[in-house]
């Protein structure tokens, strides 16, 4: 670190060096200074989730006072240089197995501290940090593309933003009649039912994310965080299955007319069944007085692009990264995952920050991978953040072969290596952090 200086500490969120802390990241992200009731609910997330802040102040240019506490501590709080934090959660990496997950947010620099190294100090001690502790993936959201593959970092699932023409929205098949039933409730009351559906959504979605605490002040309209106040159009529709227990859920609100069309976003859609989730969508597109529905969090590979009359009342409007994933354990993390079809293949990976480095065979049998040092001749030799991309099946192992991404890999290892990896619908994780 060039800044070698600087030594980053923890930071308590409850004291003052907490506000100053959360000041610095609104801020760097361009939002206003944090009140007392955003920091109030921002501390109980914090403590709720476990988070770890880190924080570095610069060195003193002025003298303190001689009564100034000998902690070490500015006497006045000012805004640290460079702000980061982690915790854990976990992330269903396919055919129902779920890993603890290191997520990464909140990581920023101050404009008169930027490029001197305290992002790479701060991510390196970090990442050694989780791998010591046994964990096997590490998680972020990137501000911006280039910066976290030289950390190992690749991006490992995709999400899309559509506009859906509900004058245009006919189902092809009539659905058979519901054995449960659509209930529209009270936002506030409405967590217990989501929490519930995520939970199953969790357990079988490859690439979904657990959820921090803040998704529940949102989806309940009980705050809106860029509007810092309850959100008044917020509404909530649950399927409930024959049972009565909730299967499926929409969250949604009125956001106006926007280009001319009465429209609705909705916030957060999913659903134990495609069944229920067009259940959901087709009620959502009936409503009157609507034209068009939004939704930022659809997955790649969705249900109702393939189930209307008119594909086309259906606009993507962007499909763009969304959780980029990080390797730290090897052997943990590709035993994990589900395998599709029998194979060996051997794979070298790069990392220079050593913890997904190594040549490794991978054999699958029966759907499961052993993996294990190799003294072999690679197959493929792939980065860090490479092998993170390839993790979760969104892209094709040929497709990262013929953009380099494999080194001179021969095409039959290629192959063998595709068959063995590739397989099922492209991941999704419907959480932000
Ligand atoms: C997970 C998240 O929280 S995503 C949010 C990230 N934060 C933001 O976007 C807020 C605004 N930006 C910032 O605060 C800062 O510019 C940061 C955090 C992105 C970078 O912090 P810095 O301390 O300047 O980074 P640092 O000097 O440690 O650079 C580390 C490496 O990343 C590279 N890098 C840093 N920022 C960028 C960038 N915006 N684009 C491309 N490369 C970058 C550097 O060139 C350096 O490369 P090298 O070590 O391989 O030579």
């Amino acid at each position: 670190m060039t800044e070698h200086r600087l030594t980053p500490r923890t930071v308590d969120p409850d004291g003052e060096e907490g506000r100053a802390w959360a000041t610095a990241v609104v801020q760097s992200f361009h939002d206003g200074a944090p009140d007392d009731d955003w920091l109030a609910r921002w501390r109980a997330q914090v403590r709720h989730d476990g988070l770890r802040l880190s924080g570095v102040w610069p060195e003193r240019t002025w003298t303190p006072p001689a009564d100034a506490p000998a902690s070490g501590a500015p006497v006045a709080v000012s805004p640290p240089v460079a702000t980061y934090a982690s915790w854990t959660q976990s992330i269903d990496v396919g055919g129902g197995r779920v890993l603890p997950l290191h997520m990464v947010t909140d990581v920023t620099v101050a404009p008169t501290h930027r490029r001197r190294g305290l992002l790479r100090s701060l991510m390196t001690a970090d990442l050694a940090d989780a791998a010591a502790r046994g964990l096997p993936l590490a998680a972020l959201t990137a501000s911006e593309g280039s910066i976290y593959g030289r950390f190992g970092f690749g991006p490992a699932t995709r999400l899309r933003r559509v506009e859906v023409d509900t004058t245009r929205v006919a189902l092809r098949r009539t659905l058979p009649a519901d054995t449960g039933r659509l209930e529209l409730v009270a936002p506030r009351e409405a967590w217990p039912a989501i929490s519930a559906v995520f939970a199953d959504h969790l357990a079988r979605t490859r690439g979904a994310v657990d959820r921090h605490q803040g998704y529940e002040p949102i989806l309940t309209g009980a705050y809106l965080p860029w509007d810092r106040s309850p959100d008044r159009h917020a509404q909530v529709l649950l399927h409930l299955d024959a049972d009565k227990r909730p299967d499926g859920h929409a969250a949604f609100r009125w956001t106006g007319v926007e280009e001319g069309r009465r429209t609705v976003e909705v916030t957060d859609l999913l659903a134990a069944t495609p069944e229920v989730e067009l259940r959901l969508w087709s009620l959502l597109a009936s409503m009157d007085l609507v034209e068009r529905l939004r939704c930022d969090t659809v997955p790649v590979d969705w249900v109702l692009d393939h189930a209307l009359v008119e594909p086309r009342a259906v606009r993507t409007t962007r499909l763009g990264d969304h959780l980029w994933l990080r390797v730290l354990d090897v052997p943990v993390a590709l035993a994990a995952r589900p395998w599709s079809v029998d194979g060996s293949v051997v794979l070298r990976v790069v990392d220079p920050l050593g913890h997904a480095d190594g040549t490794w065979r991978v054999t699958v049998r029966d759907g499961v991978a052993d993996v294990t040092a190799s003294a072999d001749d690679p197959d493929a030799v792939l980065d860090a953040d490479t092998l993170g991309s390839l993790y979760l099946g969104d892209v094709d192992v040929a497709v990262l072969a013929a953009a380099g991404r494999l080194g001179d890999a021969r095409p039959e290892a290629v192959r063998t290596l595709g068959r063995m990896a590739d397989g099922g619908p492209a991941p999704y994780c419907a959480t932000s952090f």
